[in-house]
C-alpha cells in the first residue's frame, strides 16, 4: 500500500441497481455505514424501463426510474452514502481492500459488495459500431421515440427483446424482431403480448435470422440491414447451405437486445474468481445461491453473478444477502479483531 491520501470506509457497495440499493438498505440498518458507489449508470439498467409489471408489491406497476428513486431514498434514510464513482481497479491482496475510482479517488474499506451489473452486448457486425447513436441502440426506450413513423428492427429473443418490441410498437410503422433461433427464451407473459402485436399487425418476426450488415450514414442515420436466415437456426454458421437466405430489410433503427457482458473487469487480479464469460463465482454457485466470492470480505450480487435469472427482484434478493453475508464478515472479523486489539492494548496499560 503507498502513502497516497486514503479515505477509509467499512463497507463499499460497487453499483446503484437494484441490487447495490437492497444491499445498502441492509447494510445501513446494520450500522455498517455504506458507501454506495453509483457507476455511469446511476440507478442501473432498471431506469431504462418505463413499465416494470413483475416487481412484487406493486399491483399497477411502476417505472423503472420510480422503483430505483425510492430504493435511494429508503437506503438514504438509514444512512446510505451514494456518490458518483466508477471502479476502475481493487487491489485485495490484504484488509483493508483498495478501491481506486475512474477520477483518481481512492478509498480503503473492509468489506466490497460487488454489484456492478451487466453491460448491453453488441453483435460486433459491420455498421454496427460506426451507427451507434445514429439509428443504432442499445435502448429502445431511450431513444425509440426518435424515429417515430419509421421501421424498426429489434435484435434477440429474450425478454428485454420482447419488452422493447413492445414498447416500439407506439412510435413504429412496423416492428420486425430477428432471433437467430426458433423459440424465443422470453416469460410466455412477453410472449403473449408480442403475439397480441403480431396479429393486430404492429410487430414481424423473423426467426432463425441473423443480421450481419447495418448500412447508413451518420447524417442520414440506418437505411438498410442485411440479414441472413436459415431453418436450422444460427444461420451466419450455415452461409453455404443451399437453403440459407440472403435478405434485406430497410428500417430506419436497429435495438440490440442480445444479452449483456458483466462489469467485473476492475477486479482482475484480485483473486475473484470468474467465469470465462467474466461472471463472478460466488459460493453455491450462480443463478441465486451465496454471495461470497473467493475473497473473503468480497461479495457479489444481481446480474453480475447471476446470469440466469437476471430479474429486479431477484438482484434485489441477491443484494440483501450480500449485505447480510457482510455484515457477518464485518462482525467475525473486523468488529471481533478491533475489541481484540483493544483487550491487548488495555492489558499493556495494566
Ligand atoms: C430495458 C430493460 C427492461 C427490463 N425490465 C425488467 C422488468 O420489467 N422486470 C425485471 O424484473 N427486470 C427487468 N430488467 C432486468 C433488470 O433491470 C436487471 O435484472 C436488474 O437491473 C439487475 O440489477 P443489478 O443491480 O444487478 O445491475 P444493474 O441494474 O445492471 O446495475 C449495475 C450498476 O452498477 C454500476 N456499475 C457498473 N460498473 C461499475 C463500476 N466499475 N464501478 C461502480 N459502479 C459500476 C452501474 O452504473 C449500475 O448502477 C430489465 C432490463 C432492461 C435492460
Amino acid at each position: 500500500m503507498t502513502d497516497e491520501a486514503v479515505e477509509h470506509r467499512r463497507l463499499i457497495i460497487a453499483g446503484s441497481g437494484i441490487a447495490g440499493l437492497s444491499a445498502a438498505i441492509y447494510a445501513a440498518r446494520s450500522n455498517n455505514d455504506p458507501l454506495v458507489l453509483e457507476g455511469d449508470e446511476p440507478g442501473g439498467q432498471l431506469t431504462l424501463t418505463t413499465d416494470v409489471a413483475n416487481y412484487p408489491g406493486f399491483p399497477d406497476g411502476i417505472s423503472g426510474p420510480d422503483l430505483v428513486n425510492n430504493m435511494k431514498e429508503q437506503a438514504r434514510q438509514f444512512g446510505t452514502e451514494i456518490d458518483h464513482g466508477i471502479v476502475t481497479d481493487v487491489e485485495a491482496d490484504g484488509r483493508p481492500f483498495r478501491v481506486e475510482l475512474r477520477d483518481g479517488t481512492v478509498y480503503t474499506c473492509d468489506g466490497l459488495i460487488v454489484a456492478s451489473g451487466a453491460s448491453a452486448r453488441t453483435l460486433g457486425i459491420p455498421g454496427e459500431d460506426e451507427l451507434m447513436g445514429f439509428g443504432v441502440s442499445t435502448c429502445a426506450t431511450c431513444d425509440g421515440a426518435f424515429f417515430r413513423g419509421e421501421d424498426m428492427l429489434v435484435i434477440g429473443g429474450g425478454d428485454a427483446a420482447m419488452e422493447e418490441a413492445n414498447f416500439l410498437t407506439k412510435f413504429a410503422d412496423t416492428v420486425y424482431i430477428a432471433h437467430r433461433r426458433e423459440e424465443f427464451r422470453a416469460e410466455d407473459y412477453w410472449i403473449d403480448r408480442i403475439e397480441e402485436k403480431v396479429e393486430a399487425g404492429d410487430v414481424k418476426i423473423m426467426k432463425n435470422t441473423e443480421a450481419v450488415e447495418i448500412h447508413g450514414s451518420e447524417e442520414d442515420g440506418v437505411d438498410h440491414v442485411d440479414l441472413v436466415r436459415h431453418p436450422g437456426g444460427h444461420p451466419t454458421d450455415k452461409l453455404d447451405a443451399p437453403d440459407t437466405e440472403q435478405l434485406q430489410l430497410d428500417v430506419g433503427a436497429v435495438f440490440l437486445a442480445i444479452g449483456h457482458t458483466p462489469n467485473t473487469d476492475y477486479l482482475e487480479g484480485t483473486g475473484v474468481e470468474m467465469d470465462d464469460a467474466g461472471y463472478l463465482e460466488t459460493q453455491g454457485g450462480d443463478g441465486g445461491g451465496q454471495t461470497k466470492t473467493a475473497v473473503e470480505g468480497i461479495f457479489g450480487a444481481g446480474d453480475v453473478v447471476d446470469h440466469h435469472y437476471q430479474q429486479a427482484a431477484t438482484a434485489g434478493g441477491m443484494g440483501v444477502k450480500a449485505a447480510l453475508d457482510a455484515d457477518d464478515y464485518l462482525e467475525d472479523t473486523v468488529t471481533a479483531e478491533a475489541a481484540e486489539g483493544e483487550e491487548v492494548s488495555a492489558e499493556a496499560d495494566d
